[in-house]
């Protein structure tokens, strides 16, 4: 279980993390969502003590992880693919990193095997594609069989064969009881992975509730109906409880836009009024645009509207 309390981070003067608190359990994997800038890697780096708090805490199993001996036992973490010695191969770098850690060498064939890098075994590092820096991340994650997993973007530069790997790889880790928070700023990357979901913005927390949760609430079904005598069919919709309607614009004089309402009362109720309906087709709003109406006002560098 990973808990952050009231976590503040300021890099002179300017708050990276904000006042933020938050649990991730154990059997689920997480998404932890949020645009570029939000302060998702910056609280991943404060939970393993690679930097400290301003203010507030972030433990993992009930503990501080910073100065923790054999830490690759206890918590696995994926922050920057990068961040490896080109020069070594994956071979080298996964012993060392196992023997540093006081895990044995078997470790080591055993995880490349599990993320597909087998036969790159012996081949330097700096040769390697994004994708297979990610998964040779994702192996030293996987090292020392730690029951908490952090992935910073893990799925950056994989390509689709890849990241479907990876989801299912965060499903069976999370599946086995071990707790597996996941980064991203990309719901749609989240969407098949997570099952909770923490969003944060600026610093600090937006939303922290299950998948399904977020996509009832966020995100509407709207119908929309072409009708000859839309003006008609329009007034008695706006009558029904809870209905919300969009009356035809002059640019298309046939065309209402309904929420709130199925698509079976709209078309039942046309059809009591005598009234011919020539379309009547649902669409639900994304789970990619929920996410972004809910972080619109934290988004550091949109692009804004022409003017
Ligand atoms: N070492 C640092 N010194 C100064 N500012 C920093 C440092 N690390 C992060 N920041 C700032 O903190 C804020 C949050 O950055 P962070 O990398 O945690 O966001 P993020 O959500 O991971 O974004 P991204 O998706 O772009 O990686 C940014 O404004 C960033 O510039």
């Amino acid at each position: 279980m990973i808990e952050v309390t009231e976590l503040t981070k300021r890099f002179r003067g300017a708050a990276a993390v904000d006042g933020l608190s938050f649990t991730v359990r154990p059997g689920r994997v997480t998404g932890f969502l949020g645009p570029n800038g939000a302060g998702k890697s910056t609280t991943l780096r404060l939970l393993l003590g690679l930097n400290r708090p301003t203010s507030g805490s972030a433990t993992i199993e009930g503990r501080l992880f910073a100065g923790r001996p054999r830490g690759l036992r206890h918590v696995g973490a994926l922050l920057d693919a990068h961040d490896v010695h080109g020069g070594r191969t994956a071979r080298a770098h996964l012993t060392a990193l196992a023997l540093s850690n006081g895990l044995p060498r078997s470790r080591v064939p055993a995880v490349l095997e599990e993320v597909g890098l087998a036969s790159a075994a012996g081949r330097r590092i700096g040769g390697f594609s994004l994708g297979m820096r990610q998964r040779l991340g994702i192996a030293g994650a996987l090292l020392g069989d730690p029951p908490v997993l952090l992935f910073d973007e893990p799925v950056n530069g994989l390509d689709p064969e890849g990241v479907r790997w990876a989801r299912g790889l965060f499903g069976r880790l999370a599946a086995e009881g071990r707790t597996v928070l996941v980064s991203s700023h990309l719901m749609s990357e989240m969407e098949h992975t997570a099952e909770e979901l923490v969003v944060i913005g600026r610093g600090r927390l937006i939303a922290a509730e299950a998948l399904a949760t977020f996509a009832s609430r966020a995100t509407r079904q709207r119908v929309r109906v072409r009708s000859p005598q839309a003006r008609q069919l329009a007034g008695l919709l706006a009558k029904e409880d809870g209905a919300g309607v969009v009356p035809p614009p002059a640019s298309d004089p046939e065309a209402i836009e309904v929420t709130g309402l199925p698509a079976a009362r709209i078309g039942d109720l046309a059809a009591h009024h005598r009234i011919p309906v020539h379309e009547l087709s649902g669409r639900g709003s994304s789970l990619e645009d929920a996410f972004m109406e809910l972080v619109a006002d934290s988004v550091e560098y949109a692009a804004k509207d022409p003017r």
